[in-house]
């Protein structure tokens, strides 16, 4: 069933230059959709305006059935999770108040809270000994860990990310990946998530949306985009990278070998 939807939606933010130009997108529940595509083409904009952060120009968005303008902003931000590349956990609470700040504003109880850091905690990977810890005694890695436990702690059924695994190393980002994208199969939510990364975007995405100058280029799944591009733009964007990300990691480790093989035999 249908989340969210975009009809013929526009965006200016300047007298008629457009930086959405006429999309129309539907997401259906359970998705996890990355919006891939060069800086400057729209992604951003097209996930703020899912909350409210950013208002249309033109068109119409529907989140679970209603028009955005009829929703009241406070609570179709609170239904929806939103992490982003530098978290803001606030410095001066401990991490279980972090996770438990949105509860705690919809009247959740202190134990209630508690009980809820814990259990996200430990679905994000991390040991419940952080719980009492406060942000600066983390690590990059690990703060990104709490801003999706603290996105998840309102049980939303949407989650927004924008470049969520941005600003943390190569080895934490991949650990970051495999772990959300076992989150999601076993919640369910519904993901949009903004990534430059073709590799991310393939890995995670259910359905990958490639945007170009604020159009969308070509949306599917990780092998109709490498394997069946529809015009030069997709085929160039994904590239040889593209085909890389395809392979599981056997086959990588198996290329990765024949190459070893190959240059031992040519000493
Ligand atoms: N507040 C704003 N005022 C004017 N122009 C803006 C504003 N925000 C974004 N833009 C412009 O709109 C276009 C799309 O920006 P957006 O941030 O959505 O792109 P993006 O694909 O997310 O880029 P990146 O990958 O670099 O973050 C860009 O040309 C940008 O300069």
């Amino acid at each position: 069933m249908t989340i969210i939807e975009f009809d013929k939606v526009s965006k200016s933010y300047e007298e008629g230059k457009h930086v959405i130009k006429d999309i129309s997108l539907k997401i259906d529940e359970g998705e996890f959709v990355t919006l891939v595509g060069p800086s400057g083409c729209g992604k951003t904009t097209l996930l703020k305006m899912i909350n409210k952060m950013i208002m249309s120009t033109s068109g119409r968005i529907v989140i679970r059935d209603k028009e955005i303008s009829t929703w009241n902003t406070t609570d179709l931000r609170r239904s929806i999770g939103y992490v982003i590349q530098q978290v803001g956990l606030f410095p001066h609470m401990t991490i279980a108040e972090n996770i438990g700040y949105v509860l705690k504003i919809t009247g959740e109880d202190k134990v209630k809270r508690r009980l809820k850091a814990l259990e996200l905690i430990k679905l994000v990977g991390l040991d419940e000994g952080y719980i009492d810890k406060y942000p600066r005694q983390l690590s990059g890695g690990q703060k990104q860990r709490i801003g999706v436990a603290r996105a998840l702690a309102g049980d939303p059924d949407i989650i927004l990310m924008d470049e969520p695994f941005g600003a943390v190393d190569e080895i934490a980002r991949k650990k970051l990946q495999d772990e959300f994208k076992q989150i999601h199969q076993k919640l369910g939510k519904t993901i949009v998530f903004v990534t430059h990364d073709i590799h991310e975007a393939l890995k995670l995405g259910t359905r990958i949306v490639l945007m170009n100058s604020g159009r969308i280029e070509q949306s599917g799944t990780d092998k109709d985009l490498v394997y069946r591009p529809r015009t030069p733009f997709v085929k160039d964007f994904f590239g040889i990278k593209g085909y890389k990300a395809l392979l599981d990691e056997n086959e990588l480790q198996k290329e990765y070998e024949a190459a070893i093989l190959k240059a031992e035999g040519t000493k």
